[in-house]
């Protein structure tokens, strides 16, 4: 097997989804291990990949880790092999604690983000010496560079990227169901809002692509004495930006905190 999954959950079936459906690793190539056995059987069966056990860990090339941090210490008691490179998504987890819990050199720290599924994913990829001669950081960069695009980024930075860009859908998310819920209080009915405010922040985002700055699309929406303008004061006094920035301190630090817990 190219790959192993351990940790079929949200983000490792995101990554199966967005892998197979381009074709990267044959699907017949990529195992799936799970505490939830019953559900790695369904995704196996849907998706063409394998259900496996422990026992098969050894057949692996590479192992992907996409487990919640805190399970890590003990899982990482029976998951170490020889000859394995591994992958691992885990939030806060260093490469240093990553090399003594897994006792190999060869371990690649990426941080993506759920838009994998759909191959729009922004994943940072970082890892030694070890794991660059061993191709394991080639493989990362090709596997991510297949779901979207990949950053490699110095470990000190990581724990920022993921209180921005991993954690950011769920920002967004919010974003968009505020101002669904503001067009209904408004009066319009709420699948047409939530609609509106999907394909709002989606063509948003495709305008900002094309401008230097954010602040230039906001000047050209936002008319004299207009509807726009009254809006944005009423953001600014409600603090928004204020918020997001705050948001993407505290998951920073949060970050922090979930890699001394696995030290
Ligand atoms: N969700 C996201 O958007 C992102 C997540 N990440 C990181 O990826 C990791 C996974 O996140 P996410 O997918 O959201 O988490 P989930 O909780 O959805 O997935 C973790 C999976 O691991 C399973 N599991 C738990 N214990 C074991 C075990 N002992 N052996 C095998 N499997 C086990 C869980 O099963 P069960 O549910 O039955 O316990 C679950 O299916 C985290 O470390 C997170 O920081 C990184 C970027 C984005
Ligand atoms: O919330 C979390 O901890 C994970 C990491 C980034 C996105 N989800």
């Amino acid at each position: 097997m190219k790959l192993v999954i351990v940790g079929v959950g949200k983000l490792g079936l995101a990554l199966l989804e967005g892998v197979t459906a381009r074709g990267v690793i044959p699907a017949a190539q990529i195992g799936l291990l799970d505490a939830n056995a019953a559900r790695v059987e369904d995704i196996a069966a849907r998706t063409g990949a394998r259900a496996v056990t422990r026992a098969h860990l050894g057949d692996a090339e590479r192992i992907l880790v996409a487990l919640q941090p805190r399970v890590f210490p003990e899982v990482s008691e029976w998951l170490a092999r020889e000859n394995i490179g591994y992958i691992s998504t885990m939030a806060g987890v260093s490469v240093a604690t990553l090399v003594r819990r897994l006792g190999t050199q060869r371990v690649v720290r990426v941080m993506p983000n759920l838009a994998a599924t759909i191959g729009r994913s922004q994943t940072a990829i970082t890892g030694p010496r070890e794991a660059q001669d061993a191709g394991d950081l080639a493989f990362a960069r090709d596997l991510f560079g297949a779901v979207g695009d990949a950053y490699e980024l110095p470990e000190h930075l990581f724990n920022a990227f993921t209180g921005m860009s991993a954690s950011g859908p769920a920002y967004v998310a919010v974003v968009a169901e505020a101002l669904a819920d503001g067009g209904v209080r408004m009066g319009l009915p709420r699948p047409l809002a939530n609609e509106l405010a999907a394909k709002l922040l989606v063509s948003t985002g495709e305008l900002l692509q094309r401008r230097a700055h954010p602040g230039l699309l906001k000047d050209e929406v936002a008319s004299p004495g207009g509807t726009t303008i009254a809006g944005l004061e009423a953001l600014e006094a409600a603090g928004v930006r204020g918020g997001l920035m705050k948001a993407v301190i505290a998951a920073t630090r949060r970050g922090t905190e979930l890699g001394h817990d696995q030290e």
